[in-house]
């Protein structure tokens, strides 16, 4: 710089005119000046027409013949079908695109649809509303770079952090609220539904969730404008979902862009009608003068329909486990088994399921450096083997550090989603360990975010089951490996015990029972899901594990969490194949085997009773788990499991046995 620079001490270079020195002179028209008379049409060179809006051209889908303006007819109709009111006879008139963009195309109207759907049993006058005079904006399936500028201009609490994620907030709801779930008792699906104690299926009638979804329709065509996601559910092609998603919100857009399988654009060509729609209309409240409603806040499940309502929380979470309640009911119909489960393959085709409640580690442990990712929550288990139902990650954010978790660190980019974290207002780098909005901030990130990850996400026959448990307590072992009959019996127990509220001072563990590690999700009773389990890991040779994310050397408040990198030694053991051939020892009250030696970890901690100091309380805390564990299973006992009564009763003795002496 110094050396080529302008020499300080003859201060500013001369401007130099024009003419004098014509060849060394850059002038400003040395390139060949803009085709554009106005500043409208040098914006108009700046965007190329693209797919979705530009039809593809070779291909020979079922919508090959038809021209590109029938096909967007087609589109906007089956939209208006979608957003028709039930007691008004047409949709609404759907215009595409930002009501925001002066200039541009032309904008592209639907012609009203009449409501194919549905008869209405009383005979309605043909009443006309103000929305149906008006145009509702359509922002269908845009790309995250529009999701970001829609999100940036028009949703508070929308900013861009250091590493180009999109940090928004999902308002008053930080988490799912199952106690505002209910279900449909309708005719197709109520024989086979779960109901009553224990059960996640509060029940709803027809009419009251007619109601809730007039109410979330009427609120979403009285908006300017919805974003519409189609996409896919499930990696594997033969049980593969079509999902609609209207929403109010560029940030419930943009997360199911992420969460979902996205089609590519032959595939949206041919998408015709979805087999399942989701109407969030979650920043409008449910009415409590409505039958049934307890609180503003209602998700609302119609299997008969194929619907979901969602009123009064703008969790994003809600939808996307809103579908999983949807597969548990449709794959199990199908003879394929759906999970709560993290899944990863190794380069060798050995494929690791990881079952276990929120928080235990499923997308830790799944997102695995060594190891191709298939999927970090939900995956289906059919004679094709696994498949993940989604197309992206919904990671924990809180204390998220980049040495410990690189590839979760690492997809926090741009396009990713990040809900309810704290930044710096200048710079806007996160700070993952501040709770200020809430304890559960996530990331939610398309799969192929993570380097490794298995794409199609779909794998063989899984060689080991991993069930996770966080064991407050701490008297779970660090690792134990199971009988089918224990892998049963914890599979349907489904512990975990987190410490409850994020107050000071030392908390009592709460123990949490979820039937099939997810018993918010499933809505077949839990011995459905548990003898598919069942017959599946015995027809291929599975071995069950559980692993303890939890305490040990105590419970919380004297102990301490296990290391994640201890963890992560015994994971790699079990993939390896070395822990099947470890020696093991019989644990006393559970009856679980657990192993005297693993490569990098130390192996006094693989005995709980070696790492507490006070052995009566050791002893004492076993038997009180082993006590909510018999207590929780009371309601299973009388259930067969599966068509094999031997197994059943397998089942019921494997797990904690009482009367014995624990001996030190
Ligand atoms: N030994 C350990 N093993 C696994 N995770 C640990 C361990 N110690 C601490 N953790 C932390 O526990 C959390 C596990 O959360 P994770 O996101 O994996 O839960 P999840 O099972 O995927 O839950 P959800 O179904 O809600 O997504 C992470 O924040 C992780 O850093
Ligand atoms: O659904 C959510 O909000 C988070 C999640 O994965 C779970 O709770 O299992
Ligand atoms: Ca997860
Ligand atoms: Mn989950």
């Amino acid at each position: 710089m110094e050396k080529n620079g302008p020499v300080r001490s003859r201060g500013l270079a001369k401007i130099q005119m024009p003419g004098h020195h014509s060849s060394e002179v850059c002038h400003d028209d040395s390139t060949p000046p803009v085709r554009a008379q106005t500043i409208e049409e040098l914006h108009s060179l700046q965007k190329k027409k693209s797919a979705p809006t530009t039809p593809i051209r070779g291909t020979l889908g079922a919508f090959a013949s038809i021209s590109e303006e029938d096909r967007y007819q087609q589109q906007l109709q089956s939209i208006s079908a979608s957003l028709a009111s039930l007691t008004r006879e047409t949709g609404p008139k759907l215009l595409r695109g930002d009501p925001a963009a002066r200039s541009g195309e032309s904008p592209r109207v639907s012609t009203n649809v009449g409501n194919q759907s549905y008869t209405p049993s009383l005979s309605l006058s043909l009443a006309v509303s103000d929305s149906s005079l008006k145009f509702t904006h359509v922002l269908y399936n845009l790309s995250p770079a529009e999701l970001y500028e829609q999100a940036i201009k028009y949703e508070k609490g929308s900013f861009i952090t250091w590493t180009g994620a999109l940090a928004t907030l999902s308002g008053a709801k930080t988490g799912r609220a199952p106690r505002d779930k209910r279900v449909v008792k309708e005719k197709t699906s109520e024989d086979e539904l779960w109901w009553g104690k224990g059960s996640p299926n509060i029940e709803m009638d027809e009419q009251t969730f007619l109601v809730n979804r007039e109410r979330a329709v009427d609120y979403l065509n009285s908006l300017d404008k919805v974003y519409v996601n189609d996409q896919f559910l499930n990696w594997d092609p033969e049980y593969r979902l079509k999902v609609r998603i209207v929403s109010a919100r560029a940030y419930h857009s943009l997360f199911m862009h992420n969460m979902c399988i996205r089609p590519t654009p032959e595939e949206l060509e041919n998408f015709g009608t979805p087999d399942f729609t989701i109407y969030n209309a979650g920043q409008f409240p449910c009415n409590r003068y409505t039958h049934y409603m307890t609180s503003s806040t209602s998700i609302d499940l119609n299997l008969g329909r194929r619907e979901m309502v969602i009123l009064g929380t703008q969790y994003a979470g809600e939808m996307k486990k809103g579908l999983f309640s949807v597969m548990h009911y449709l794959m199990p119909q199908r003879r394929v088994l759906s999970l709560h489960s993290g899944c990863n393959v190794g380069k060798d085709g050995d494929v690791a399921l990881f079952f276990g409640l929120s928080g235990t580690g499923k997308t830790t442990l799944s997102t695995d450096h060594n190891r191709y990712l298939i999927g970090d929550d939900e995956h289906c288990w059919s004679e094709n083997g696994v498949s993940n139902i989604e197309g992206g990650c919904y990671a924990k954010c809180i204390d998220l550090s980049e040495e410990k978790e690189p590839d979760i660190w690492n997809a926090i980019k741009f396009g990713t989603v990040l809900e309810n974290v704290v930044f710096d207002e200048h710079t806007r780098e996160v700070d993952y360990s501040d709770k200020s909005v809430t304890e559960n901030t996530r990331a939610a990130y398309p799969i192929e975010y993570i380097p490794n990850a298995k794409i199609p996400c779909v794998g063989p026959h899984p060689k080991n089951v991993i069930l996770l448990a966080c064991d407050a307590f701490g008297v779970l072992p660090p690792v134990s490996k199971l009988s089918l009959a224990q892998t049963m019996y914890h599979f349907i127990s489904g512990y975990t015990a987190l410490v409850a509220g994020t107050e000071e001072g030392v908390k009592e563990p709460q123990a949490t029972f979820s039937a099939c590690f997810g018993a918010a999700f499933i809505m077949l009773h839990p011995t459905k899901y548990a003898a598919m389990l069942a017959e599946k890991m015995q027809d291929h040779g599975a071995t069950g594990w559980l692993v303890n994310t939890g305490w040990s050397g105590g419970s919380y408040g004297s102990g301490n969490r296990i290391k994640l990198a201890y963890t992560r030694k015994i994971i790699d053991a079990i993939h390896s194949g070395t822990l099947l051939e470890a020696t093991y020892t019989k644990t006393e009250v559970f009856g679980l085997e657990i192993p005297t030696d693993i490569e990098g970890v130390p192996s006094e901690i693989l005995n709980p009773i070696n790492t507490w100091s006070d052995q009566d309380a050791y002893k004492d805390t076993l038997l009180k788990l082993g006590g909510l564990f018999k207590k929780n299973f009371e309601v299973f006992l009388n259930y067969k499991i599966g068509e094999d009564n031997k197994l059943t009763e397998e089942i019921l003795a494997a797990g904690p046995v009482f009367g014995i002496e624990i001996c030190d």
